[in-house]
């Protein structure tokens, strides 16, 4: 007869042994990757096309396709919820670009939510602490209303490459979390959901990956999210980039933006020596590098607007050459909600970075998957999981929409036009920021996402316009200056009302009646 009492002590060795086991395999796997060099591509057992795992054994939870701003901070921040997180990037080395380099305060704070904000650090970033507007010689500061919070809180302005190394470093880091080089070319559907990604590894090999989660964070560029929303992409604009070095910015440690014509002109540090400088040109077109046009433009119509302590650093900017141009894209964010798969970033949102919101709003997006996706465990159930994380479209509203609303209006309204009404509509908007007190607070709160409250920016938004109207009427209304008021009065609703129709009244001013909102775990 077998001794009953003695189940208890075999069952207990049993388990212990299997711990023992499962403990050596993780430290292992911990020791192998912190032993590759940061940002380098991992070597992974090959994903066989069935989906087995090979002899890895590891099922991964998601995965991410992009370790840019977006996808970098998100695969340490899933990581550091325990998730098993794959991450596959075109190109492991330093990022050299012209974007996502001034984080407003407001990012920065998510950064500190992350856990993330050490990735500021040791990369020469420059503290910000708000903006000069310049208009026709006349200066006003517009400082980032920072009294509430703790002293280190500011904007940052950075090389965006090195941020983004430092967050793919730490997020390669954790055990959990595999970054690996190569090109997603597709994603893999099974009967509407899908199920993972086919790619490219950086050897030309034909692999694919599986995970009950794809999120996908290609950026503004991105080749995938046609399947994941109705991609209505604008370009209203250029930025064509220069480093100027050797010069001081008029106020050291804030954001310039000139009110230039035809459109506004940008200077920030980007390190304790260089300083960038991006010039929006209008339309889908910029003068031409290669043969020298764009260096007559920038000579001729953009010389003379920069304020005269840069205007020779900008003209040795302009002979050493290094001249970049970006498409300045928006796109609002209109997810078609898919199974297995999500978008974030620039993939699934964009707005013109005049403001510099991009990195803000992926950031905060961030914040609110990581906390809807906090209380479950497993990801498996594909449709029930879509269904629960239609709330992340309503949630992240307040911020995104704000941001996206403010960028898009104030770049057309800090452009010149041959309209008198805009160009009432411009000053009054640089008059009204220089009372300063509330009139200035109120906004540059919500545009560095320190404030973001949709209200809040429609509010200033028409006193910007009634502002203008009363100067017009004052001291003696005449009937011209009455007919450009009521223009001017139009031009506004023109400008804003297209913007709130594109992010979703519903959504932006009352959320609590979409009811997905309702989906999301209380707490939130
Ligand atoms: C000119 C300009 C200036 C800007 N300035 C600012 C600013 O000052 N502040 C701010 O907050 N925002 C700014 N933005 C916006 C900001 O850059 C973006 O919002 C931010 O970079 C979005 O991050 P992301 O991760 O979505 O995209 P990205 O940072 O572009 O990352 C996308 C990543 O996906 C990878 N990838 C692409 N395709 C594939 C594929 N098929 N397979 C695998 N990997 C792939 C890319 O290599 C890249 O690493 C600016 C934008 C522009 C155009």
């Amino acid at each position: 007869m077998v001794d009953l009492t003695l189940w208890p002590s075999v069952l207990a060795a049993f388990l212990g042994v299997l711990l023992f086991f499962y403990g050596l395999s993780r430290k292992n796997k911990a020791s192998s990757s912190s032993e590759e060099e940061p940002g380098a591509a991992t070597t992974t057992a090959t994903v066989t096309d069935d989906g087995d795992f090979g002899s890895r054994n590891v099922r991964d939870d998601v995965i991410i396709v992009g370790a840019g701003v977006a996808g970098a901070a998100l695969a340490h921040t899933l990581g550091k919820e325990g998730r098993q997180v794959r991450v596959i990037e075109r190109d492991l080395t330093e990022p050299d670009r012209i974007v996502g380099e001034l984080l407003q305060p407001g990012g920065y704070l998510k950064l500190i939510e992350l856990g993330l904000e050490d990735c500021v650090e040791n990369i020469d970033a420059q503290r910000v602490f708000g903006y000069a507007l310049l208009k026709d010689g006349k200066a006003t500061r517009l400082s980032y209303p920072l009294e509430k919070f703790h002293s280190d809180v500011s904007g940052r302005s950075f090389h965006n490459g090195r941020f983004i190394q430092r967050m793919r470093e730490k997020a390669a880091s954790l055990p959990n979390v595999r970054l690996e080089q190569g090109t997603v070319v597709s994603l893999l559907e099974e009967n509407g959901t899908i199920k993972g990604v086919e790619y490219k590894s950086k050897s030309g090999e034909e692999l694919k990956a599986y995970a009950p989660l794809t999120i996908v964070c290609d950026g503004c560029f991105s080749n995938l999210r046609r399947a994941l929303c109705i991609p209505k992409v604008d370009v209203p604009s250029c930025f064509v980039g220069l480093v100027l070095e050797n010069c001081q910015l008029p106020y050291a440690n804030h954001g310039h933006v000139i009110l230039a014509d035809p459109s506004p002109i940008l200077f920030y540090p980007i390190s304790s020596t260089e300083i960038r400088c991006l010039v929006d040109v209008p339309g889908q077109k910029v003068p031409s590098i290669l043969n020298g046009e764009m260096a007559k433009y920038l000579k001729t119509v953009v010389a003379p607007q920069v304020p005269p302590e840069l205007h020779n650093a900008f003209i040795s900017a302009i002979e050493k050459g290094n001249i970049r141009t970006m498409p300045n894209r928006s796109m609002p964010a209109a997810p078609h909600p898919t199974p297995g798969a999500l978008l974030m970033g620039d993939a699934f949102n964009m707005r013109h970075p005049l403001t510099g919101g991009g990195m803000t709003v992926a950031l905060s997006d961030i914040v609110v998957l990581r906390n809807l996706l906090r209380p479950l465990h497993d990801l498996n159930d594909a449709s029930a999981l879509c269904k629960y994380l239609e709330s992340f479209y309503t949630l992240r509203k307040p911020v995104a929409s704000t941001i996206n609303t403010l960028a898009g209006a104030l770049y057309k309204v800090f452009s010149a036009s041959p309209d008198q009404a805009r160009n009432e509509m411009r000053q009054a908007c640089f008059d009204y920021l220089s009372l300063g007190g509330v009139f200035s607070d109120g906004p540059v709160s919500l545009l560095s996402g320190l404030n973001p409250r949709p209200l809040s920016l429609v509010c200033h938004f028409f006193a910007v316009a009634i502002y203008g109207v009363g100067r017009l009427l004052l001291p003696f209304p005449s009937p011209k200056r009455m007919w450009i008021g009521a223009r001017l009065i139009s031009s506004a609703s023109g400008i804003i009302y297209p913007i709130i129709k594109a992010e979703g009244v519903r959504q932006m001013f009352f959320p609590a009646t979409v009811p997905a909102y309702y989906r999301a775990p209380r707490a939130m």
